[in-house]
């Protein structure tokens, strides 16, 4: 698996030292929140920017936001290789899908805990990548819910049948034990945020947790 750290729990006073210390990932989450979809709020395009200064780790962009049809340029102007955005704030998600891959840039679609998989039937072959939410978004540190078992599964199912190649991403709660857990029923990424930021030798458990 590929594991995406998420530095939403790292430490923002000293943020570039805190991403150097998990250089060693191939890929970055970005949690972006409005504080309108969710209600916390973190950072939006710029830090992208400010990250891509220093960082060429695959730029994986999670938009829990309201409207992200406004807003999507901004990611895609600022260095974005995967830009996923929810299912339950899209009015049009296979257009804008289709936008942002007209743009060069990865698309993926996210769904919340509560949402039932079979709405995303239609997109799938469409979609670079699904992102089920195994927490509630809005924040780190928080427990597992295991009903993402069986979304990933059923995504898993359906790509092997029709040949889809879209990627399985899951975020929320991954330690070993459900790493082990998402990998065993399809999973492709993991989103890892405070397991990876609570450590010191981080990119040791980077590679523990690809690997399990
Ligand atoms: O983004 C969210 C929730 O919105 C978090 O799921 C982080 O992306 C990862 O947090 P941990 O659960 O790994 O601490």
């Amino acid at each position: 698996m590929i594991c995406a750290p998420s530095f939403l729990s790292s430490n923002f006073s000293k943020l570039k030292q805190e991403i150097l210390s998990i250089n060693e990932a191939k890929w970055l989450h970005f949690d972006v929140m409005d504080g309108l979809f969710v209600s916390n709020t973190t950072y939006d395009h710029q830090m992208l920017k400010t990250i891509g200064e220093f960082s060429n780790q695959v730029f994986d962009c999670h938009l829990m936001i309201e409207k992200p049809e406004k807003y999507v340029d901004n990611y895609i102007e600022n260095g974005a290789d995967y830009i996923t955005f929810h299912y339950e704030a899209s009015h049009n998600p296979l257009k804008l899908i289709q936008y942002i891959q007209s743009k060069g840039v990865k698309a993926g679609i996210s769904i919340k805990p509560n949402t039932r998989v079979e709405v995303l039937d239609d997109l799938l072959e469409y979609l670079d990548l699904i992102l089920i939410m195994s927490v509630e978004p809005g924040k780190g540190g928080q427990k597992f819910i295991p009903n993402a078992l069986d979304k990933i599964n059923y995504l898993n199912n359906i790509r092997t049948q029709k040949k889809y190649e879209y990627l399985i991403e899951v975020d929320g709660g991954i330690q070993f034990d459900t790493a082990k857990m998402v990998k065993n029923v399809g999973c492709d990424v993991i989103v890892v945020g405070s397991f990876i930021f609570n450590q010191s030798n981080r990119n040791q458990i980077i590679k523990e947790l690809e690997n399990v």
